[in-house]
């Protein structure tokens, strides 16, 4: 089959949500590819389904909130050895829900100083740098 590269990469929202100059990390489960890892909440999208829907799908699904989208802030491409990734990270507020560990081992609300303490999945490293630069005191 002829598969061109960008039919091979996976589309993954991710929801960047910031409240009080803290942002929103989620843990993986261990028993989940790359677990243990902190991220930012989301996902794959399903086909055919656009990112916003996704992103909203996403954390309901994982961890019972609602957010207003405010806008995509960069997508990063990333390869696992597995694959490419295509991260669409969006800056987001809460708007809604109390969190739920539905799908997550555990959730951190982490001060903009502190990101370098946890270990985030390495395709997020620029949406780490931009927070860390966007709110350096
Ligand atoms: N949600 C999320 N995924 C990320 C981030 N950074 C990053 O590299 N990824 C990667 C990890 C996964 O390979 C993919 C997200 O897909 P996912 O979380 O739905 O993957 P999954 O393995 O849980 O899905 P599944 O195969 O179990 O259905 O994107 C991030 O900040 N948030």
């Amino acid at each position: 089959m002829n598969t061109t590269p960008s039919e091979r990469t996976t589309i993954v929202c991710a929801a960047i949500i910031i409240d009080q100059h803290k942002v929103l990390l989620t843990l993986r489960p261990e028993d989940k590819r790359l677990g243990g890892y902190w991220e930012f909440p989301g996902g794959k999208l399903e086909p055919g389904e656009a990112a916003h829907a996704a992103l909203h799908r996403e954390l309901r699904e994982e961890i019972d909130i609602r957010v207003d989208i405010d806008r995509l802030l960069e997508s990063v491409h990333y390869s696992y050895e597995w694959g490419t990734v295509r991260i669409d990270g969006f800056l987001c507020r809460l708007a809604g829900g109390t969190i739920k560990h539905l799908e997550v081992a555990d959730h951190a609300w982490v001060p903009f100083d502190q990101l370098d303490n946890y270990r985030i999945l390495p395709a997020d490293k620029p949406f780490i740098e931009w927070l860390k630069k966007q709110y350096q005191p």
